[in-house]
């Protein structure tokens, strides 16, 4: 799906806007753009917003510690490596790569990519060299890409591993990207649930995102269902000291990879859980404009809290002895807010957290803040209070026309609600209309196996010459590859689309298999030594006419 590209058509008023973006775009710079100069809020929360924040395409963060998965889950849903990525038991990764949709293959490295207009990034520039090099962008061809971003970070550190310095603020990096991205994926591995100190003050930057964060219990076929169990009560634990939520967080459990499970215990509940995360992030694209209207109105309500209390503290500050004010003030704080937060009725959550604030205050001079320009909060107040109404019925709109659209394809999302592997459709597939692959001179590769292959499809009854779904799905299980692979394999099988094996695609889904087994990736297309002879056609100039051609 084609992202919206929003131009600056130089709108005057709300009444002019012709998109939910555009018009998120107006008021920021309208009436919270100036509050945020004003009041120096990008000194203490997050830098200012772009035109490019409003359009970006839906973005998801990967993060977790060390080892969980994160490469190996973005490999898994891409259904391809990335270029330069390495997997493997030690860190491995250690940038921040943002991997993006292009035509041709490349690397952008961070120091360019700041610099992109067209790119969400500008804003990491505040980061620091140290950081910029450690952060890239990766493009290439995939079609899961095309209406998704993914960033893959560096593992947080686990207790085991020695701290060393990463020389940039690595829980402020998260924050923003948190504050950007649409989906945040936090794995654990639920072989080796060690929670670290990195780990609980990364996850409390994303405190104030856990509408968006997801936690996907990794690995979780290498314990039987007890440890998990008590590996799942551990996690939520963990989680619920440092995430004011944890009831509403969702975790997601299973293991987001290609290769066979380890046990079939679980299988089924990995599964659902699978095709659960399959389908929220399907559906990314739909529910973005509602998710940056939803970030918007959080940002205006921290930086309206802001402004309060910047302009407290500046008015609080006497003429003289004023280093012991502020520092009376910092201490304060707690209170200050909370006076605040009664006076003018905001609700706690809309204040920062009080420790960062009190550290961060320690470095500003209090005497240059701002005292109260009432015109600004009231510019703001109204942004609150109606002008985000009047963006509704566009946002309703926008959302009835996204419903029409299919959500991210490609990868392994390609097949959802394909083929036997998903309930409620098990048989429907309709055939990939004259995808048929020429005739080629080109030898069969499964013939070699096929006698091997066809001991087992006749063992299995099939009836006319051919296997239901059924039969050969639960024949396919027994290899305990997922059922999302299998899905893949399916599609690719079942050449002729009749929701049924004969021996030769039979023989084609079995070799399948075995690639898969031996750790190789599926094509995409099925490529023409892989057609069985018997479905391989003659492209003629009338479709009608396709004359089909004598097995070699
Ligand atoms: N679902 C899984 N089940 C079992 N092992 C897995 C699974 N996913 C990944 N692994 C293994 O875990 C190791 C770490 O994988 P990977 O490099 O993808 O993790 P990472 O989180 O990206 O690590 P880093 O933080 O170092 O970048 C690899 O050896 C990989 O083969
Ligand atoms: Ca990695």
């Amino acid at each position: 799906m084609a992202s919206k590209k929003i131009k600056n058509r130089g709108v005057k008023s709300l009444k002019e806007v012709q998109t939910v973006a555009e018009g998120l775009k107006f008021l920021y710079r309208q009436k919270l753009l100036p509050l945020e100069k004003y009041y120096g809020f990008s000194d203490f929360h997050s830098p200012s917003l772009e035109d490019a924040d409003f359009d970006h395409k839906p973005m998801i963060l990967v993060v977790g510690q060390c080892s969980t998965g994160k490469t190996t889950f973005i490999r898994y849903l891409l259904e391809q490596e990335y270029p330069g990525s390495r997997i493997g038991p030690e860190p491995t990764t250690d940038c921040f790569t943002a991997i993006m949709h292009r035509d041709v293959e490349g690397v952008i490295p961070g120091n360019a990519l700041v610099m992109d207009p067209n790119k969400p990034f500008r804003k990491l520039n505040y980061f620091g060299n140290t950081f910029l090099n450690r952060f890239q962008c990766v493009h290439f061809p995939n079609q899961v890409l095309e209406s998704l971003s993914i960033i893959d970070t560096p593992g947080i550190l686990s207790s085991t591993k020695k701290r060393m310095s990463r020389g940039y603020d690595f829980p402020a990096v998260l924050r923003w990207f948190a504050e950007h991205v649409d989906l945040i994926i936090l794995l654990c591995d639920a072989h080796k649930l060690e929670l670290s100190d990195e780990f609980s003050r990364s996850i409390t930057a994303l405190r104030g995102y856990e509408d968006k964060l997801r936690v996907l219990l990794n690995k979780a076929d290498m314990v039987d269902s007890q440890q998990l169990m008590r590996v799942y009560g551990a996690l939520m634990w963990s989680l619920g000291k440092v995430i004011c939520t944890p009831e509403v967080l969702r975790v997601y459990i299973g293991s987001f990879w290609s290769s066979p499970f380890r046990t079939s215990e679980n299988r089924v509940l990995f599964e659902r859980e699978e095709e659960d995360l399959f389908k929220e992030i399907q559906n990314l694209p739909r529910n973005s404009a509602l998710r940056k209207l939803n970030d918007l109105v959080k940002r205006a309500r921290l930086v309206r809290s802001h402004a309060y209390i910047v302009s407290f503290l500046k008015e609080e500050m006497p003429l003289f002895r004023r280093d012991n004010k502020k520092r009376d003030l910092i201490y304060d704080l707690p209170v200050i807010f909370s006076r605040i937060q009664q006076r003018h009725q905001i609700s706690a959550g809309d204040f920062p957290d009080c420790a960062n604030m009190q550290e961060r205050l320690m470095n500003h001079d209090f005497t240059k803040f701002k005292s109260r320009k009432s015109k600004l909060i009231a510019g703001l107040d109204e942004l609150l209070t109606t002008d985000i109404a009047k963006l509704m019925p566009l946002l309703r709109q926008e959302e009835l026309v996204a419903a029409e659209q299919p959500g991210v394809q490609g990868g392994l999302l390609l097949e959802m609600n394909r083929g036997p592997f998903l309930e409620g459709n098990p048989f429907y597939y309709s055939g990939p209309n004259g995808e048929c692959e020429e005739l080629t001179e080109e030898a069969w590769v499964v013939s070699k196996d096929k006698p091997k292959y066809d001991e087992i499809f006749y063992n299995l009854s099939p009836q006319d010459g051919k296997l239901s779904g059924i039969k050969a799905k639960d024949w396919m299980t027994s290899t305990r590859l997922p059922n999302s692979v299998l899905s893949r394999i399916w599609k690719l099988s079942d050449v002729d689309g009749d929701g049924m094996l004969d021996d030769e695609e039979f023989a084609l889904a079995s070799h399948l298999i075995e690639v898969k087994l031996e750790g190789f990736g599926l094509p995409p297309k099925l490529p023409a030594d892989l057609v069985p002879p018997s479905k391989r056609r003659r492209k003629t100039s009338s479709t009608e006419n396709r004359e089909d051609c004598a097995e070699a």
